[in-house]
């Protein structure tokens, strides 16, 4: 028998339609619903016996901590199914490698999840969907797939969803990773060169099963002339944490240190990242004193990974050397 693959629609470009073939840029994002998605690719029913699921439809900057949940819970429900041996999450690019890491970090299941979008509205010159698409549900569908965490497939590379990042915003090769990809698919065969080295799915210390709620963290970025006012702001509106969105090796204006010290003594959580471009790694205790300020470094995670980590993290602990621990094992 041909294995199950569910793919849970949320919208996006892949889901995205433009007035004229030439409109690779500017289209309207989540129009098309997810059983016509899968009925432009007919070759889907060659790899797996596939159904489809609207979660939602709407462009992946809108996503919110809400979405999050339900989606993580729907997935959590299907892969608990004997009927469902794989899933392809359809979703706009500019969230992906968020939404990615959050289940790579709450779903307990070994079964393929397997994130998919596009650069350029099916309606484009040259769309990419499709063939994403169908790479995704056949590695999806594929037994070697299991295990390996969340992946995203598209361009042809099958990258871990923890590590995955949207690099430029126009070119269909968007979607790289710093450390690179684990594999490669090729006509809906997957080709596998490393495995992940962090904690996920199940490995992982999170259950979506038992959260109800996702704290509040917020990101303010360093840049030169920088003030404190972001970080204040953020911690008045009630965010737990605050992901520093540093510059270089996430270090911190002397405007700044201050004001950041002032709000962890209030219990805000500072977690120090770094918005270099490709894949900042922040070493703790160099540029600040983190042991002695009780501060946090994201290791290699960008600052909206970082982000994803502590609002999970959050719902387990509110001790910062756990927080430490947990940014360094996953
Ligand atoms: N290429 C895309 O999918 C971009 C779109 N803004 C989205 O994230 O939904």
């Amino acid at each position: 028998a041909q294995p199950n693959v569910v793919i849970l629609a949320t919208g996006g470009t892949i889901a995205g339609a433009g007035a004229e073939a030439t409109n690779s840029a500017t289209y309207q994002a989540a129009k098309v619903p997810v059983d016509k998605l899968i009925a432009g690719v007919p070759e889907l029913a060659k790899v797996a016996a596939v159904r489809g699921e609207q979660v939602f439809q709407i462009a992946s900057e809108s996503f919110t901590n809400e979405h999050l949940l339900t989606l993580g819970k729907r997935v959590s429900a299907l892969v608990k199914q004997a009927d469902v041996d794989g899933i392809v999450i359809t979703h706009g690019t500019d969230t992906l490698e968020e939404t990615a890491y959050f289940l790579n970090l709450v779903i307990k299941s070994d079964k393929p999840i397997v994130l998919v979008g596009s650069m350029r509205p099916g309606t484009a010159m040259s769309a990419d969907g499709m063939l994403n698409l169908y790479n995704a549900v056949a590695a999806a569908a594929a037994k070697d797939a299991r295990g390996k965490g969340v992946l995203v497939a598209m361009n042809d590379e099958l990258n871990s969803g923890r590590d995955v990042s949207k690099m430029i915003n126009i070119q269909t090769g968007a979607f790289k990773s710093p450390w690179g990809p684990l594999g490669m698919i090729v006509e809906g065969k997957n080709y596998w060169f490393r495995l992940p080295a962090k904690r996920h799915t199940v490995n992982s210390e999170f259950d979506i099963d038992k959260i109800d709620s996702l704290p509040v963290v917020g990101i303010a970025y360093g840049h030169g002339n920088v003030a404190d006012t972001a970080y204040k702001a953020l911690a008045a509106s009630g965010a737990k944490a605050i992901i520093h969105a540093g510059t270089g090796n996430g270090s911190v204006a002397r405007n700044v240190v201050a004001g950041l010290r002032e709000l962890r003594g209030q219990g805000v959580q500072i977690i120090r990242s770094s918005h270099v471009n490709a894949g900042g790694f922040v070493l703790r205790n160099a540029e600040q004193p983190d042991d002695q300020y009780d501060w946090v470094v994201a290791h290699d995670l960008n600052p909206q990974k970082a982000r994803i980590l502590a609002t999970v993290a959050l719902t387990k602990t509110g001790d910062s050397k756990e927080l430490q621990r947990i940014f360094w094992e996953y």
